[in-house]
């Protein structure tokens, strides 16, 4: 990747001056004190061995012949006294980020995580070796390195160590000079850019759209915008949107492998616009791909305004603390460098061995609780918070094609996964939580709380002693608590407040959980070869519509026009077992006028008239 040599200008490294902290868990508390959120929890002993905490809550466990730990649930504690003990005990409180984890609406027993506690350390041994750079994700033979993003010191090669810190600088330097206006479009009236597109799909997009969507100031020096389809119309409503402003909207093209046929598919469409409105694209154009893709080499020989790399060692689906998400959203106004540290603060506090001061290991034990170690029980993730309504999307994939595998490292079928919805409260009470707390008993729900309702001085009272955000609070309670009181298990993951930091956090929790989890169940959660095979498919389906094609343009070109049955077609294609799939590419040929289909006397797609072009092709399915 060529360096950015005018971009390029020593900064401080993302390191603060101050060395990093985390404050480990005070000293036992004293129950009557306890004053949320000011105070440190700590899992007092007495409590923890007292086995009245846990007294109603048994489990029995049984050591399936696959080595998934089974569990007997007998329901949950209800004494309210004895809830109010667990929440204490178990409550985690990470003080400097104002996150607060809340596992006490999960029935896992003393037991249960007795005999999870080996697993638990071998798993923690695992990431610390991931961490070291150790071939994590051996499947495709790569290192696995998204947490060196937020602390390059962790890297293990200076050469790593320098990248990191170079694309950092280099991405805070081009966002300032375009913000600024020092790097502008080149017939721009307004004399700066003031939109980005963003062409890109899964982690080249689910990330920035995450979060644009939770920090974007209400007015941004640059608005953003994404193109993450290869949907025509999506792509037109996107650029029909911008209008005159194309001529100030920076491009970004984001794919780590730089060759995903959606994004290359965006990017000839918005270049083609460019070309229309007589606009020159590369003045406009940022890459950020891997060094010598095809997108990097489209970018160089065609000289874009800049291009930022991504590494093989980092995936799409934990790619938001690279250059995918840095610079979208440095161009937007968010500090980055206050996202990188509190995901770096986050990183700390999950690598302590001690399973129940471990925020991402106690999420990876519920997950383990709740859904039996296979994912019997779906993860409903329920922010009450508009500006965290994509957080749900952004797990999908963090989660689900992590998780989503069909063998264990040791080659066993297993068929894992840990299925992930939801939007936001307490909107979704209004669509689906009837089912939650009434109906099939499938899932498990993650409440994302957030303390602060407005900035400071911005509230306002609805009714006397009453805001808009208690209503938002007491509706997350409640939910809460009616799940609860039917026997519905849930998380609660607290921060005081949305911002650069506490986003940060919850990406690396998230992306911490997930590798956690992946080693509970003995899996990969560093690759992707389903999606291989969808790719495949879609790449034989536009093989077929080739042959058809020429077969039909063939037919057609005679005089008269030979008339072809579907068979016929198929038999010229020698695709007779895809006779279906050759009447719906006709179909959808004929729906966008490249192709006229009119129904058969019987109403069915017996005989079809197609026409193509100007020539008419009558195919008679007999
Ligand atoms: O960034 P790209 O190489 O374009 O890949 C975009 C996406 O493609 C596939 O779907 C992978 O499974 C995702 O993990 C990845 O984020």
């Amino acid at each position: 990747m060529a360096s950015l040599s005018g971009l390029c200008s020593s900064s401080p490294s993302l390191k603060p001056k101050t060395p990093i902290t985390t404050t480990k868990p005070l000293g036992s508390i004293r129950r009557e004190s306890v004053t949320f959120p000011a105070r440190l929890f700590s899992r007092s002993p007495s409590l923890v061995q007292n086995p009245s905490v846990a007294r109603d809550i048994s489990a029995e466990l049984s050591s399936a012949n696959d080595g998934v730990l089974k569990k007997v649930q007998r329901g949950l504690e209800t004494d309210p006294r004895e809830l109010w003990k667990r929440y204490v005990d178990w409550l985690y409180q990470h003080k400097e980020l104002g996150l607060y984890l809340d596992v006490s609406r999960i029935g896992f027993s003393e037991d249960f995580v007795a005999e999870m506690e080996p697993r638990f350390q071998e798993a923690f041994k695992a990431m610390e070796e991931l961490e070291k750079g150790a071939i994590a994700n051996p499947d495709e033979g790569r290192m696995v390195g998204h947490y060196w993003l937020r602390n390059a010191e962790l890297a293990p090669t200076s050469f790593l160590r320098k990248q990191i810190e170079n694309t950092l600088d280099a991405v805070c330097n081009f966002a300032d000079e375009v913000i600024s206006g020092k790097i502008k479009p080149p017939t721009s009236p307004e004399g700066r850019f003031t939109s980005i597109l963003s062409i890109g799909i899964g982690g080249s997009a689910l990330g920035p759209q995450f979060v644009a969507e939770a920090l974007a100031p209400d007015n941004p020096p640059l608005k953003i915008r994404f193109i993450d389809n290869t949907d025509p119309g999506g792509i037109d409503h996107q650029i029909a949107q911008l209008g005159p402003e194309l001529a100030c909207t920076l491009v970004i093209v984001i794919s780590k492998s730089g060759g995903t046929p959606e994004t290359r598919n965006g990017l000839l469409e918005v270049q083609k616009a460019f070309r229309e409105a007589g606009l020159d694209f590369a003045k406009q154009g940022v890459a950020i791909t891997q060094e010598n893709s095809l997108l990097d080499n489209t970018a160089r020989i065609e000289g874009w305004l800049a291009r930022f790399p991504m590494f093989d060692w980092v995936g799409g689906r934990t790619s938001e603390m690279s250059a995918v998400g840095l610079l979208p959203a440095a161009l937007q106004g968010i500090d980055i460098r206050e996202m990188l540290a509190g995901a770096s603060l986050m990183d700390e506090a999950n690598r302590t061995t001690v399973l129940r001061n471990n925020p991402a290991a106690l999420l990876a034990l519920c997950w383990y609780w709740a859904s039996d170690g296979v994912g019997s029980k779906d993860m409903v993730v329920l922010p009450y918070k508009d500006s965290l309504l994509l957080f749900s999307r952004y797990l999908q994939q963090l989660v689900m094609e992590s998780i989503g595998k069909e063998f264990d490292l040791d080659g066993n079928r297993v068929n894992q996964g840990l299925t992930v919805y939801g939007n936001k409260g307490s909107t979704d009470q209004h669509a689906y939580i009837q089912q939650l707390r009434d109906g099939v008993h499938n899932f498990f729900v993650t409440f994302i709380e957030v303390l602060r309702d407005r900035p400071p001085g911005h509230d306002w009272e609805l009714e006397p002693g009453v805001t808009c955000g208690d209503y938002l609070f007491g509706m997350l309670q409640g939910t809460r608590s009616a799940l609860y009181a039917n026997n519905r298990e849930s998380i609660t993951v607290t921060v005081e407040d949305v911002t650069p930091r506490s986003v940060g956090a919850l990406v690396s929790l998230y992306e911490r959980a997930v590798g956690i989890y992946a080693s509970l169940v003995n899996i990969n959660a560093y690759h992707q070869p389903g999606v291989e095979a969808g790719k495949k498919a879609a790449g034989e389906v536009l093989g077929l519509q080739k042959r058809v094609l020429q077969v039909l343009n063939e037919a057609s070109c005679k005089e008269p026009v030979e008339p072809l049955t579907l068979d016929e077609v198929a038999e010229r294609c020698h695709a007779l077992k895809d006779i279906e799939m050759i009447y719906k590419i006709i179909a959808h040929m004929a729906a966008n006028d490249r192709a006229l289909i009119a129904e058969g006397s019987c109403g069915s797609p017996r005989s079809i008239k197609v026409y193509l072009g100007e020539c008419n092709v009558e195919l008679l399915y007999a």
